[in-house]
């Protein structure tokens, strides 16, 4: 019989096995910003030169010398507008725009608005010197570290990359992943018939990898029937470090994933977890260091899975930290269920009865939860981890997002 580990401990054992296949698969390469979100830094990005790199005007208007009134040198209509091309002399005045360099003497920039153009003179309050200029270097000088080893890239990281003027970065390598879809009675298009299904998975699961950081292996998605020779040559074809597959978790004379597993030497590090639904995923190293997972057939138990062992597996060959769930309030009574962790998709509220006088955040579960269904996990905000000993409402209880 399957071994239940606590839920807990299941998302711990996932992520010090990513950890573990960082190491095993441990490279870096060097790839497009554009393709960099969600991947951790394995270098520093430094500032190529500062930033900004030149001192330029915060506002659209003039730039000035001195005291005012000044003369206005016109533009020549060659000028690049946003360029410095030219020197002001003392009392002297030039259009600029926000951005635009400074000319040679500019002490200061006065703001369109503020100024009153008159004959070939400008005239406005006097502005304080420096005013509305931007220095070079106000964020960084040439040789600063932006963005340390081991950052994870976000879209505003992307952007202090890009503005560093680097067009690629190196990254650690994420793993590829390949899915083995099991089931006979598995349909890919059409009304299925009864005792045949409409595949579920191929829609959902493959975007929701790529949002945790993973990347697609070749092949990447193979679909087997349910025997043994199958599974086995699934296995054998596919070039992921981690192969997740969906179906046949079971024990019955149908289910061949673990057996194949089995067979192949593989150690579980994961039999069972005590958790609903999902408690029949597990989790094995093949002895060449793949990771195989095995998420059950139902779709909410098997995002349910995914989301416990799989998200926290990429996290830790990702080198990025494991989250912690939110905490927030529920509004629901659940019974005890002894030993067993309930996922439920949930959706979120803001009561405003708080003591604190700040909003807070209550879990209200959503209906259509059932390990089958996915209605309610298309209503949901988040994922309510409900604990082995129930809730009341107003317990506290954590909740975990979703990556869409
Ligand atoms: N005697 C027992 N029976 C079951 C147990 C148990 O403990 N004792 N556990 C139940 C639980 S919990 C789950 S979850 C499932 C796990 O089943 P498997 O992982 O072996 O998956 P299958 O039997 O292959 O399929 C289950 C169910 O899911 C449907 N399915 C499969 N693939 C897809 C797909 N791509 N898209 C949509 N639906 C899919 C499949 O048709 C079945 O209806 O076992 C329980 N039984
Ligand atoms: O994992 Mo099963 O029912 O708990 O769907």
């Amino acid at each position: 019989m399957s071994q239940d580990i606590t839920w807990d401990d299941a998302r711990f054992a996932a992520y010090a096995l990513g950890v573990r296949l960082r190491d095993s698969i441990a490279s870096v390469e060097k790839i497009p910003l554009m393709h960099a979100l969600g991947r951790t830094l394995a270098q520093d990005v430094t500032a190529l030169q500062g930033i900004p790199h030149y001192a330029s005007s915060a506002m659209d208007g003039w730039a000035v010398s001195g005291t005012g009134p000044w003369r206005i040198k016109p533009r020549s209509p060659e000028d690049e507008p946003h360029a410095a091309s030219d020197t002001l002399g003392e009392h002297e005045a030039r259009p600029i725009l926000t951005g635009g360099a400074l000319p040679l003497g500019c002490t200061a920039v006065v703001r369109s608005e503020d100024a009153t153009e008159y004959d070939g003179e400008l005239s406005a309050p006097e502005p304080r010197l420096r005013a509305d200029i931007r220095p070079a270097e106000r964020e960084a000088r040439a040789g600063d570290t932006l963005l340390a080893a081991g950052t994870v890239l976000t879209p505003p990281r992307l952007a202090i990359a890009a503005s560093s003027g680097r067009d690629d970065v190196e990254v650690l390598s994420a793993p590829r992943v390949g899915f083995i879809l099991s089931g006979r009675e598995v349909v890919t298009s059409g009304l299925p018939l009864p005792g045949y299904v409409r595949d579920s998975f191929a829609d959902f699961l493959p975007p929701v990898l790529s949002a945790w950081g993973a990347f697609q292996a070749s092949p990447f998605c193979q679909r087997i029937g349910d025997s043994l020779e199958e599974t086995l040559s699934a296995l054998s074809a596919t070039d992921a470090s981690v192969v997740v597959s969906t179906g046949g978790t079971g024990h019955s004379d149908h289910d061949f994933l673990r057996l194949a597993v089995e067979r192949l030497g593989a150690e579980f590090i994961v039999e069972a977890i005590a958790m609903r639904p999902g408690h029949p995923t597990f989790l094995a190293v093949l002895p060449d260091q793949r990771v195989m997972v095995g998420l059950p057939g139902n779709p909410l138990a098997a995002f349910m899975a995914a989301l416990t062992v799989v998200q926290p597996l990429l996290a830790g060959a990702l080198g990025q930290p494991l989250d912690e769930p939110r905490a927030v309030k529920t509004v629901e009574s659940y019974a005890p269920l002894p030993g067993r962790v309930r996922l439920v998709p949930s959706g979120l509220s803001l009561a405003d009865d708080s003591e604190l006088g700040a909003p807070e955040v209550r879990v209200i579960s959503k209906e259509h939860t059932g390990p089958a269904m996915l209605r309610g996990l298309g209503d949901a905000d988040g994922v309510m981890v409900v604990p082995p000993e129930g809730t009341q409402p107003g317990d506290p209880v954590r909740l975990l997002d979703l990556p869409w």
